[in-house]
């Protein structure tokens, strides 16, 4: 380790030190904390399954940098880069369009070999997969619906699909000895205002059922339901909104996904997750960034990824809540994507560590708002990017922009030399 890291580090933990913060023990901590970063950044959503279906479901992505991963090596591979310059031990979030296999299975007939590759791979780098049925992009839902659709025979293909998917999930947990998480979400709604608000409720509510009828060892799988406020086309109404996820959640004992982009601008998931964490065993987290709507930015260091660092850590959830990663730009160095927003979502958990919880409580409780504040506005300018670039240093990973030479050369020795995807398919 270069001398001045470690000098930084070692003034760092005397000042931390004053307020009774060990950063030892934060590191020990945060070493153990997984991120669940989401293979879909690396080819714009585009999975291997179906190669010519467009991008369905209300969401989108935009932007035409060169380099998008185009096959499951391609991808594992450009993970590998982005897992190389983030520090700690982390797992794959995998759609069900992202299945490595010579077969041309339909969604509802995937079995967990369609994904050993996946498993092998991950099981040799130390990584864990969580997963989600993929209820978009796909003939079945083309006009927007899927488990809540009115017709029975769609129904039963999502439906089917969704109990696919939940036992691949739970392959994945007992082959990895990590828990996996699969997470339902369905795009399900309307352009304009609906007749019936209630009946397609139903229907989804009845296809979950289902969905869940099975029961698998909680000790491998666990299951989420994402809701949203509105997509793309379906601006009017969301079959699965926020009200709809948390009452079955509540009631079938199911995680909640909280996806920051799926609320109304103003709201923020932060202040959700103390009511939430009252009524349930865990949470799942989609961080991302929306921009005036669901637009899944790349996370930055903002208020919003702060504040949710803050809530788990002072609110003790970091042991049930799983942190998922959810945006997709295709504008810039996909790799380059990962690392930002990977690195961003664990600098924000180390941040809200270092802050001096205790005292701020106690201030709270005891009515000095003024210690409160003071407190709060001081620990902003404390020097947690010493602690950062010596968490860096010490797990082997880039310390800073470091990283992004690494990227740059990536990019020319790898991304830059990739053809369409045209090319490759057969
Ligand atoms: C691809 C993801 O499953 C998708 O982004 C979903 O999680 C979502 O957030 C839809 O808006
Ligand atoms: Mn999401």
């Amino acid at each position: 380790m270069q001398e001045p890291i470690r000098q930084s580090y070692e003034a760092a933990k005397e000042l931390y030190a004053q307020h009774g913060i060990d950063v030892d023990q934060v590191l020990r901590e945060l070493e153990k904390l997984k991120i669940s970063v989401h293979c879909w950044q690396g080819d714009d959503v585009r999975g291997f399954l179906f190669q010519d279906q467009a991008l369905t479901g209300g969401i989108s992505v935009t932007g035409n940098y060169p380099g998008a991963a185009r096959t499951p090596n391609e991808l594992r591979s450009d993970l590998e880069k982005a897992f190389s310059l983030i520090p700690g031990k982390h797992k794959v979030n995998l759609h069900a369009i992202y299945a490595d296999t010579e077969e041309k299975p339909e969604l509802d007939e995937l079995e967990p070999r369609h994904f050993q590759r996946w498993v092998d791979w991950a099981r040799e780098r130390g990584l864990g997969l969580d997963f989600n049925p993929t209820c978009f992009s796909h003939e079945m839902s083309k006009d927007g619906l899927t488990l809540s659709h009115p017709d029975p025979a769609v129904r039963r293909f999502w439906i089917d699909h969704c109990k696919a998917s939940r036992r691949i999930g739970a392959y994945f947990g007992e082959q990895l000895g990590q828990t996996c998480v699969t997470n339902v979400w369905v795009p399900d709604g309307y352009k304009d205002t609906p007749a019936d608000r209630m009946a397609p409720r139903k229907r989804l509510k009845a296809s979950l059922d289902e969905v869940f009828a099975e029961k698998l060892d909680p000790s491998h799988h666990l299951d989420a339901v994402e809701s949203k406020l509105f997509g793309l086309g379906s601006e009017a109404y969301t079959v699965g909104s926020h009200e709809f996820y948390m009452g079955y959640a509540i009631q079938n004992h199911k995680m909640i996904c909280l996806d920051a982009g799926h609320f109304h601008p103003t709201e923020v998931i932060s202040n959700k997750l103390s009511s939430l964490a009252l009524y349930t065993s865990g949470i799942l987290l989609h961080v991302s960034r929306p921009m005036r709507w669901d637009s899944d930015h790349v996370v930055v260091m903002d208020d919003e990824l702060l504040d949710i660092g803050r809530e788990l850590v002072r609110s003790r959830l970091l042991d049930t809540t799983h942190i998922g990663l959810d945006f997709f730009d295709a504008s810039i160095n996909r790799v380059a994507a990962w690392v930002i927003g990977t690195r961003n979502t664990i600098k924000a958990l180390l941040r809200a560590m270092l802050e001096p919880v205790e005292a701020l409580k106690k201030a709270e409780l005891d009515g000095d708002f003024t210690t409160r504040l003071a407190l709060t506005e001081e620990f902003k300018s404390y020097p947690f990017g010493a602690v950062w670039d010596y968490y860096c240093d010490k797990s082997g990973v880039p310390v800073r922009e470091n990283w992004l030479a690494e990227v740059k050369t990536y990019e020319q020795n790898v991304l830059l030399k990739r053809g369409s995807r045209a090319s490759i398919v057969n």
